[in-house]
């Protein structure tokens, strides 16, 4: 079993392929992100599907144990990857990519796979077994002319192999060898069964085309500091995680990877969630991708407008509400983490933090040159009335809790945010509303919050009103304005997180999950290092004049990240392992956002880098630190 840093992503926009070191697409939901899995070896066995290219094992290598990948990349700045192979015969190099825009996608999202000869005469091996499903369906597979096609109920998969196929058990096997300057391409396209014959591809055009867009994309990145390139990795990873019909973005493309290995904390992670998705359209706002922005307060506006007294936490990528929540009884789970799960429990919670990100989120965008939208901006104020009716409510919180509800600070503290910049807006003329009134609950909330929420004995902020816990979520306390960086209830605040959350590598915990304080979430086990949480205290730090501590710990984050730049939501720090779903949107935008705070610390120019924190925040600190 491949570990979950051994998969690198590729994707078109509306879904995603994971392929891992050993050349195997082990994971892939057709037609969209939310899709059962045509490809779920990553969660079962080979018998659960997956597309296997390598060179051809010795006769007497298992099939389980293929040659190791020797170079891995990302071509330039795009999701196109190329994966070499050194073999005794030669070297190889397989290209694997999804067309990536909805025009070049067309009918048919595809995965296209071009098995190159770089030297030498390398014998290749493709082993194709669709389930879809998620592994339970064998197709019925028929030849049509020169094409494969694997019918499964609603789904027909199309394969036009360049080298000779055969059907050997419902599995498609083509064997051929490859000398230097061969280029032998296969593509597999979904097609609705029922719409006949899907056009015959041209793989080539194929990656012409993606490459152009990736360039194109990348070309708009504003940000010039140091880390350039994980910062555009990172990028187009939250790229790769929107879905172009309809704006909206998965908080990762997997479900169930594990957040212990062997644990039951297995998520479905392929929904839009208000909080996931406005926090890493606030990231990419700020970095010049304001389209993204555009397309996603549409599809905000949209799914949430209608029915606002039934507003969720979290939607279907296309605005759907049913996201029930299941167990996939047949699989094993990765690295047998049971149950895998699909669909989220968690839509049906109320966590009352996302108000507050949803409208910075918008605050943010129009601040960095987005138009104003007056449904937007109607939206946000009934947002607002609707929270001036709740936010006395105890929530599940931003980390979506299974035990009781609580008064959890960091909700309050969003909703201070959500009233503050919604006065912003009204102030700005952009809305209108009662903004005095409104002035006087935001005061009320930070009293309330600075009164219940703080230990003045210990003199940091708590997880929730009277409890002895802390958590990580505080840490943006200052990132979002409520109070400022030298405040000493905030530099207490760092110092007890970092004191009581660090791992013993030095990274961050959302909240106790062992010993004494552990029991909030109602979950059983335990979970890694949150690397959200992590880089948030890099920011921390640095926001608290500390910046060679904000540097190091940043470094060692970069570290974790694998060897084409990916990010799961976790660290496991027994295991030295990344956990949890994969790659995960909270741990990009994170990233991305700590390079700018860090850049800004150092006074590095940062061309295109708007200020981004509150005017309070802004006063508070020294001139230097804010581009
Ligand atoms: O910890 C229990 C919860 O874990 C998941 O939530 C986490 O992922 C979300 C999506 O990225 C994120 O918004 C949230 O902050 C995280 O805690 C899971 O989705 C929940 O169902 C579960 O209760």
């Amino acid at each position: 079993m491949s570990r979950i840093e051994d998969h690198a992503l590729i994707g078109d926009l509306q879904t995603a392929a994971l392929v891992d070191r050993n050349g195997t697409a082990d994971w892939l939901c057709l037609p969209r992100f939310d899709s059962a899995a045509m490809f779920t070896r990553l969660l079962g066995g080979p018998e659960h599907g997956h597309w296997t290219i390598t060179p051809a094992p010795a006769p007497d290598a298992g099939d389980t144990d293929p040659p190791q990948a020797v170079r891995r990349r990302y071509r330039g700045n795009s999701l196109i990857l190329e994966t070499e192979w050194d073999t005794p015969d030669g070297t190889v190099r397989v290209t694997d990519f999804m067309p990536s825009t909805v025009g070049v996608r067309g009918d048919a999202p595809r995965l296209v796979r071009i098995v190159e000869g770089v030297h030498g005469r390398v014998p290749v091996r493709s082993v194709l077994r669709p389930r879809p499903g998620y592994g339970t369906v064998v197709p019925w597979i028929r030849a049509e002319g020169d094409r494969f096609a694997a019918l499964a109920g609603p789904d027909a998969l199309w394969l036009d192999a360049e080298p000779p196929t055969t059907d050997e058990n419902s599995t498609l096997v083509s064997e051929f060898t490859v000398a230097a300057g061969d280029r032998v391409a296969f593509t597999l396209a979904w097609h609705p069964s029922h719409a006949g014959i899907p056009p015959l591809p041209d793989p080539r055009a194929d990656l012409t085309a993606t490459a152009a867009y990736w360039k194109d994309w990348t070309a708009r990145c504003t940000y010039t500091g140091p880390d350039r390139d994980a910062v555009v990795r990172s990028l187009i990873t939250l790229k790769a995680l929107t879905y172009a019909p309809t704006g909206a973005m998965v908080a990762a493309p997997t479900t169930s990877l594990p957040e212990e290995i062997g644990g039951t904390r297995n998520w479905d992670y392929r929904y839009c969630w208000l909080r996931d998705s406005a926090l890493a359209v606030t990231t990419l706002a700020r970095n010049g991708y304001l389209d993204e922005a555009r397309a996603w307060r549409a599809w905000l506006v949209r799914t949430v407008g209608g029915d606002l007294d039934r507003l969720q936490i979290m939607y279907g990528i296309a605005g759907e509400r049913d996201l029930a929540e299941r167990e996939l009884a047949h699989l094993p789970g990765y690295e047998n983490s049971r149950p895998v799960r699909v669909g989220n429990g968690a839509a049906a919670q109320l966590q009352l933090d996302v108000f507050g990100e949803v409208i910075d989120a918008l605050d943010t965008a129009r601040r960095h040159g987005l138009e104003p939208c007056p449904r937007a901006a109607a939206l946000q104020v009934r947002l607002v009335e609707l929270l001036e009716r709740r936010w006395r409510e105890p929530d599940e919180g931003i980390w979506e809790v299974r035990g009781p509800r609580r008064h959890f600070v960091h909700s309050k503290v969003m909703a201070w945010v959500a009233f503050d910049r919604v006065i912003r807006l009204i102030e700005s003329g952009d809305a209108t509303g009662p903004a005095e009134r409104w002035r006087g609950l935001r005061d009320e909330i930070h009293r309330e919050v600075c009164e219940r929420g703080f230990d003045s004995v210990r003199g940091t902020f708590t997880q929730s009103y009277g409890s002895a816990e802390l958590d990580a979520a505080l840490l943006l306390i200052p990132v979002v304005g409520f109070l400022p960086p030298g405040d000493p209830r905030v530099t207490g605040t760092v110092e007890a997180v970092r004191r009581e959350l660090s791992t013993p590598d030095g990274f961050v915990l959302r909240y106790p999950t062992a010993g004494p304080g552990a029991g909030v979430d109602g979950l059983a086990g335990e979970e890694g290092a949150f690397l959200a949480c992590s880089f948030w205290m890099a920011d921390a730090l640095a926001l608290t004049g500390r910046p060679d501590e904000a540097r190091e710990l940043f470094e060692k984050l970069l570290a974790l990240r694998n060897d084409v730049g990916l990010l799961a939501e976790e660290w496991g720090p027994q295991r030295r392992r990344q956990v949890g779903n994969f790659p995960q949107g909270f741990s990009h935008w994170a990233l991305v956002d700590s390079a700018v705070a860090l850049a800004r610390g150092t006074g590095a120019f940062v061309p295109g880098q708007r200020a981004h924190l509150p005017s309070a925040v802004q006063r508070s600190l020294r001139p230097a630190v804010v581009a």
